[in-house]
């Protein structure tokens, strides 16, 4: 096993490069650090011809609880250049096949990134959400573009601005996920999933990954550009600000003068 940062672990083998989120204490919420972490492992996982495909997975209980909270409150309003930045550019233009495992919560940029993978097996207790509003914020990720597409627009709505958690059953039944199985086996079936693509001919995997997305990966981009201008302001705003201090002092944000 490979350390790329305390949090998040990266292994390579036969062709396959698994990213693991390990933070499991803090439910895997991503810090500036793990960002980064991540973005380091996507270029260097797109640079190496020993790597073909790339998995993304948590444990059995948790994938990802999105964007640390503290370090909102931390960390400066992201530019082009900084780590969640880094890493959302690098998932949205991977060549490469990438393959995710979730099971348990998987908050905010722990769904909107699943938007950017290219097979998605869920374990039987995962539990996606989108909390942007709940938090004062916008969608990320391109989620404001991508997810009117694969959900329709009424659907995506209810998921965008109720920002409720929704189950593995209802993320298939929707289009996210390829397949529910059990926790326990979640992480096997895209381990061997990923194993399978890797035996396959690469050149063709990324051809067909390019010409499956190239029709708008312009406007994705553009869109990720977009959402990035508001959420880097939001984040400053007193409702922002409002839901952080809930929820670091384990209360309910109290809205009714924002
Ligand atoms: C650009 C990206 C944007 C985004 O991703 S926006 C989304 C931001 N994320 C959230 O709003 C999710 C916040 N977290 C939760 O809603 C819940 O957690 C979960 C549903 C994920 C899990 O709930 P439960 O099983 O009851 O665990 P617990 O007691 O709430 O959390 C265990 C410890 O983990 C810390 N933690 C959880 N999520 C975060 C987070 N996002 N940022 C920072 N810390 C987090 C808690 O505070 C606590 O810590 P302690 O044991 O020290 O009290």
């Amino acid at each position: 096993m490979t350390e790329a940062n305390q949090d998040i672990l990266v292994h390579t083998a036969a062709g396959v490069s698994s990213i693991t989120f390990q933070r499991v204490a803090k439910k895997n919420a991503i810090t500036s650090a793990m960002y980064a972490a991540l973005a380091d492992a996507l270029a260097a996982a797109q640079a190496d011809a020993g790597v073909r495909v790339l998995v993304f997975q948590g444990d059995a209980g948790i994938f990802s609880a999105g964007n640390d909270i503290a370090d909102f409150l931390q960390q400066p309003p992201p530019t082009q250049d900084s780590p969640v930045l880094r890493f959302l550019h690098g998932i949205a233009t991977f060549a490469k096949p990438v393959v995710a495992s979730v099971c348990g919560p998987a908050v905010g940029i722990g769904t909107t990134m699943l938007l950017h993978c290219d097979l998605v097996y869920a374990g039987d207790n995962a539990l996606f959400s989108m909390p942007f509003v709940n938090l004062g914020l916008c969608p990320e990720a391109a989620s404001s573009l991508l997810l009117p597409q694969l959900l329709g627009y009424q659907r995506a709505a209810e998921a965008l601005l109720l920002g409720e958690p929704f189950t593995a059953d209802t993320a298939l039944a929707l289009g996210l996920v390829n397949r529910v199985v059990p926790p326990a086996e979640c992480n096997g079936l895209a381990q061997a999933q990923a194993g399978k693509l890797a035996r396959k001919p690469l050149s063709a995997l990324i051809e067909t990954k390019r010409l499956m997305k190239c029709g708008q990966s312009a406007q994705v981009l553009a869109a990720m550009a977009q959402e990035a201008a508001s959420f880097g302001r939001m984040l400053r705003e007193p409702a922002a600000r409002e839901a952080f201090a809930a929820f670091m002092q384990k209360r309910q944000p109290d809205f009714s003068a924002l």
